[in-house]
């Protein structure tokens, strides 16, 4: 089922407005500077926060004109950015209030339990735990409630990287069957989580859409902060052992970066636009193991010398930051034909 909101809300000064759309499934990732609301949102979502418009999961109304439906009411998982564990339980016990509430039988408790670590932990005291193992329990505990919509604020912030990885995946996995709205600051997670992107700024939704093509956007969110991105579409072609190079299809051509094995038949690829240089003609004599033809789309100048030029490389975006130096060197404009360089190293 898909959320639609169309809802004011305010917090002392602040205020926001936000009419959007969920998809039915996937990750939508939800972006904005500290402070932009991105909390607030979630809370109104689930009705922790008054707020006023509509509200609308499906065909069931959440909040109208005529009333708001109680939070508990709502078939949401909800984990905020400091989770708040029940302190006069231990960890089963916390996680136990959550599964009796949905009626989620043991086979499911098993299974949340294991995909979150939290075994050995089960009889511990919440008070005690760290900020990563406190987190792993409110992610089992909204998993255990069989939401029909997650709302995930920042969930994996205190994880190491394994963790991190590992849950990734299980979110992936939960989100082929529901929507996750999910907040996050950290590259990677945008980049290997994100199906969709809400992007809040000055007190509304600036941009949203397939997460792909908002990031590839010459004014997308990450171009604004300076640390622009994109996401590369890939197929997994071949591994090289004895180089220990992963060689992956992006339409007709090949990339080649480091790894100690492959990766799955259609991995993601994110490439900063400041590891893409660009030349007029094909280097043969080059160490860069990736060249490829690409054609200019638009360019921005970002100030202080610098410029953003898109790329359509294969039918998928490539960005590439450059001297404004250079870009005139090169005499580059929206239709000129260029190859851009990517360093195998740059792609992770
Ligand atoms: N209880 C409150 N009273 C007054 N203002 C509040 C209150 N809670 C939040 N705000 C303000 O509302 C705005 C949005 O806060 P919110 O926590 O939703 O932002 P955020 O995008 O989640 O930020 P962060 O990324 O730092 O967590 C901020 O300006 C904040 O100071």
């Amino acid at each position: 089922m898909s959320l639609q909101v169309d809802l004011k809300l305010r917090r002392g000064d602040f205020r926001l407005t936000v009419n959007g759309r969920l998809p039915e499934r996937g990750v939508t990732i939800l972006f904005g500077v500290s402070g932009a609301g991105k909390s607030s949102l979630l809370k109104a979502i689930a009705g922790l926060q008054p707020c006023q418009g509509l509200i609308r999961f499906g065909d069931q109304v959440w909040q109208d004109e005529g009333g708001s439906l109680p939070a508990h009411r709502r078939p949401v998982g909800l984990m905020l950015q400091k989770p708040t564990l029940f302190p006069h339980l231990d960890v089963a016990g916390n996680l136990r209030f959550a599964a009796r509430r949905s009626g989620a039988d043991a086979g499911r408790w098993r299974e949340v339990v294991a995909l979150t670590e939290l075994q050995p932990l089960l009889t511990r005291g919440v008070a005690g735990l760290s900020g990563g193992e406190a987190q792993r329990v409110a992610l089992a505990r909204a998993l255990l409630t069989e939401p029909d919509l997650l709302l995930l604020d920042e969930p994996l912030s205190a994880l190491d990287a394994e963790r991190r990885q590992a849950l990734m995946a299980v979110i992936t996995r939960v989100a082929e069957r529901l929507p996750v709205l999910y907040v996050t600051h950290q590259l990677d997670e945008v980049m290997t989580l994100g199906d969709h992107l809400w992007w809040l700024d000055q007190g509304g939704l600036r941009e949203q859409g397939e997460l792909t093509e908002r990031l590839a956007g010459l004014h997308g969110p990450l171009a604004a902060g300076g640390q622009a991105a994109v996401v590369l579409h890939t197929r997994h072609r071949h591994y090289d052992p004895q180089h220990h190079l992963l060689e992956l299809a992006l339409g007709e051509r090949v990339l080649r970066l480091p790894a100690d094995g492959p990766r799955g038949d259609a991995p993601r690829l994110k490439v900063a636009a400041r590891d893409v240089s660009l030349t007029l003609t094909a280097a043969r004599d080059s160490s860069v193991l990736n060249i490829l033809p690409a054609r200019v789309d638009g360019l921005r100048d970002l100030g202080h010398g610098q410029c953003l030029v898109r790329l359509d490389c294969e039918g998928q975006w490539l960005l590439a930051r450059l001297s404004t130096l250079s870009r005139d060197s090169l005499d580059l404009r929206p239709g000129s034909t260029v190859y851009a360089q990517i360093k195998a190293a740059a792609l992770v």
